[in-house]
């Protein structure tokens, strides 16, 4: 997916909600038809901008306002002189309600009406218009069949409110789903275009409010909301008479044996991201390298976590996990850290030491799982966890009483009341080792500057993802190094920009 404007609104809905929106709507007066008929130009319009020389399209049509919406593409571009074929998909019956109006729509602009079949013609730009927030369980046959067929014809799609085949919900594929270079949705985000495999099917988002009444909209609960820039706290503002120790003191635990990069980059994150003081609990054949590369950071050389006791008064946040090992002396260091009663940010081994029962996190901690690590505190398959990433974010927040950042593609942030953001920032170089490392020591680091953990994930998330976008041009050899200057630069714009 092409990266969001930042005018796109924030709320994301599910697909129960998005229909509770159409139906308060509609109460209020705009009748259904007509907002159909909005849709159809809102799609006719973003059509044109992104296809202007097609001169052609081919309407695949289901049996629902999802149909409906593409009946009236049909009569559109039918009217502006392109060739238009509308290739109907029926599993049983006629046509209802505003579909059947579309369809008649359509005829009477003289559009070609076939049924469907694998020896159809595709001609111009496929209009998806089969399945919509009306899906329900697997894509059945013929479904499945067209949207195959759609996907080998290797023509230009446009989907239709959401790609067929899509969970509006969760973003899951149920069974088959349209692959599209353009959706066009309406009236309000679904979660299900931002998180899942849905990425890989939506190609670039094109969103119409369909002049929708705003206050009805805004009244409408949602499930999610996007993570945006000018929404997100910021950093508290340095004062002149600001010094360190008002800036928090972060403690990095890791880097076990042969493992003392990840606590590094932690540890490198943490000081670029403006805490005060930054300490790194690490086995002693790391120190040597963390001196002559970290000045600014005390590193430490620990063989047992009793040397942290002194130390713990001191720190104002704990990162634990990079590098830290499933061994006793990693399993140490993690239950000092969870007895400290200081804040806590856990991830990669301090998640799988977690995982096993090893150590318990206290409520208002904040874990950093990647896919992998958050199937293993849940019990289930990565897979599962795959299909529904807002669900698994939900239940970790709840399960463990912490702020949940559950990464990989549209990172989500859940907290204990049910809250969920998403990220849609990013950039697929950002799959590089390290840069969760990064993630860890930067949050760290905002919560020892005085942010909330929610607040802390929330702005760490959205700013960690936002350097990787400008790092993009480098291609796949994103250094976590570079990704941390970036992150520095970010926040001092954002600090700048406010003073
Ligand atoms: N006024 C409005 O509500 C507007 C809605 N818009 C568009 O309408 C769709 C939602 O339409 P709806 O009729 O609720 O459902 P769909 O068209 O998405 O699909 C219903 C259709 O699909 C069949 N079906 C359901 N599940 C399956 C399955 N697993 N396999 C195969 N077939 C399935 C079902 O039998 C029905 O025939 C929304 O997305 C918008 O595109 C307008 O845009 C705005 C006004
Ligand atoms: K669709």
């Amino acid at each position: 997916m092409r990266h969001s404007s930042d005018d796109l609104p924030l709320a994301l809905y599910s697909a129960d909600q998005v229909r509770a929106l159409d139906a308060a709507l509609i109460a209020a007066g705009t009748p259904g038809f007509e907002l159909m008929g909005r849709a159809a130009h809102a799609i006719w319009r973003a059509l044109r901008r992104e296809w202007p020389d097609a001169g052609a399209v081919t309407v695949l049509a289901g049996q629902g306002n999802n149909a409906g919406d593409g009946y009236l593409v049909g009569a559109l571009a039918k009217r502006a002189g392109w060739q238009v074929q509308i290739l109907a998909v029926s599993e049983s019956g006629r046509l209802q309600g505003d579909a059947a109006l579309a369809h008649d729509e359509a005829v009477a602009a003289g559009v070609e009406v076939l049924a469907w079949s694998e020896g159809c013609e595709v001609r111009g730009v496929v209009i998806d218009a089969l399945l919509g927030t009306g899906l329900s369980g697997e894509v059945r046959e013929p479904y499945a069949a067209v949207i195959e067929w759609i996907n080998r014809s290797g023509c230009p799609v446009l989907a239709v409110d959401i790609p067929s085949g899509i969970c509006a919900d969760t973003g899951q594929v149920l069974g088959a789903a349209v692959k599209a270079q353009l959706t066009v949705t309406l009236i309000g985000l679904k979660l299900g275009l931002y998180v899942g495999a849905a990425l890989d099917h939506v190609g670039h988002l094109v969103f119409d409010s369909l002049q929708a009444d705003s206050t009805i909209v805004s009244s409408q609960q949602s499930a999610a909301r996007r993570l945006a820039g000018d929404v997100l706290p910021q950093v508290p503002v340095r004062q002149p008479t600001t010094h360190k120790g008002q800036l928090g003191h972060v403690l990095v635990v890791g880097g076990d044996h042969a493992t003392g990069g990840a606590a590094l980059l932690s540890a490198q994150s943490a000081l670029r991201s403006g805490a005060g003081m930054v300490s790194l609990a690490t086995r002693a054949e790391h120190v040597a390298a963390a001196q002559a590369r970290l000045p600014e950071v005390m590193s430490l050389a620990v063989a047992s976590a009793n040397q942290l006791h002194a130390l713990a008064d001191t720190i104002t946040v704990w990162v634990v996990g990079p590098g830290l090992g499933l061994a006793p002396w990693g399993r140490s260091l993690l239950s000092a850290a969870a007895a400290s009663g200081s804040a806590q940010v856990w991830d990669a081994d301090a998640l799988n030491l977690l995982a096993a029962g090893a150590v318990r996190i206290a409520a208002g901690g904040v874990i950093t799982p990647h896919p992998g690590e958050a199937a293993c505190l849940l019990g289930i398959s990565t897979a599962a966890l795959q299909a529904d990433r807002p669900a698994a974010a939900r239940v970790l927040a709840q399960r463990y009483d912490v702020v949940c950042v559950l990464k990989g593609a549209g990172t989500l942030v859940a907290n204990p009341a049910g809250q969920l953001l998403v990220c849609d920032r990013g950039d697929p170089v950002m799959a590089g080792a390290g840069l969760g490392d990064v993630l860890a020591g930067l949050i760290g680091a905002l919560i020892a500057q005085g942010c909330s953990a929610w607040n802390a994930a929330s702005l760490g998330v959205w700013v960690h993802a936002c350097a990787g976008e400008s790092l993009a041009y480098k291609g796949n050899g994103l250094v976590a190094g570079d990704l941390c200057d970036a992150i520095r630069h970010l926040l001092q714009e954002r600090a700048a920009c406010r003073n």
